[in-house]
């Protein structure tokens, strides 16, 4: 298994003549939770369309738990869980349903899957949920369910774009939470793109994405060097604008 979770090497990357990333490096080491930070238009789900290889560039390497992207994407990918910004539920299914469809997808099936789905909803708390359509769970409810789908296969590293935008505070905070124990407990690498500076914790770490290139990256703790993370952030991408 990789000591990088994820290793980002010199990617630039534009939809027309404009750069919207600009020579982004980083890496985040297996176990840890990275916040990657922007305002609106930092570049943040461009960067997770070349992670996920919705879109590719010819600059730069993306390295997946030791895998190269480029060169090997069935296998990086098939280490990578993803929830995306837009829900992805079938409204009409209950949630197990949902994730067995999911399960199936991923060549799983019989008492493997079924395992899987059970240990999956108990790690997000869902277990009482279960039987219950999606299009009846709350906002938070229906991401623990994308998550608790992400985790099925087994990936060593989750990326998560905007995850808690629409939700209350306590929804929010339980899926922090969740998603910082499964660090902690299971050593996922997780990549948490966001622009809400609150979701950010002292000890994560923490890249600053502002008009595509990386301001800063280290922990929080650091980077804030006793002020807040909020008033850095603030000052940084004012200093730029
Ligand atoms: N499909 C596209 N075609 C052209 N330009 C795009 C496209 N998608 C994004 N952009 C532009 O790329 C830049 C970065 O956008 P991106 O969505 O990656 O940022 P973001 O940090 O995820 O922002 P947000 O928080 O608003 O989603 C913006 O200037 C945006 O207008």
């Amino acid at each position: 298994m990789s000591v990088f979770g994820l290793k980002l090497e010199h990617l630039s990357f534009g939809y027309g003549a404009d750069p919207v990333l600009k020579d982004v490096s980083f890496t985040v080491e297996r176990g840890n939770f990275c916040a990657l930070l922007g305002p609106n238009g930092a570049g943040k789900t461009s960067l997770f369309s070349l992670l996920t290889r919705l879109a590719t560039t010819s600059t730069g390497r993306i390295e997946i738990a030791g895998i190269d992207l480029g060169t090997s994407p069935r296998a990086a990918l098939a280490r990578m869980g993803i929830v995306f910004q837009q829900m992805t539920l079938d409204l009409d299914l209950t949630v197990r349903r949902n994730l067995s469809y999911y399960a199936a997808l991923r060549g799983l099936s019989g008492r493997d899957a079924e395992r899987r789905i059970d240990a999956a909803l108990e790690r997000l708390e869902l277990g009482e949920k279960s039987s219950v359509r999606a299009r009846d769970l709350n906002g938070g409810h229906r991401r623990r369910t994308e998550i608790a789908r992400c985790l099925l296969h087994d990936p060593e590293i989750l990326l998560l774009d905007e995850p808690t935008v629409g939700l209350d505070p306590a929804s929010r905070a339980a899926i922090t939470d969740h998603v910082h124990r499964l660090c902690a407990d299971e050593a996922l690498t997780v990549l948490w793109a966001t622009h809400l500076v609150d979701e950010v914790r002292a000890e994560d770490d923490l890249v600053i994405l502002h008009r595509g290139g990386v301001l800063a990256h280290d922990t929080a703790r650091r980077i804030a060097g006793g002020q807040t993370v909020e008033k850095v952030f603030l000052d940084m991408t004012a200093v730029t604008s």
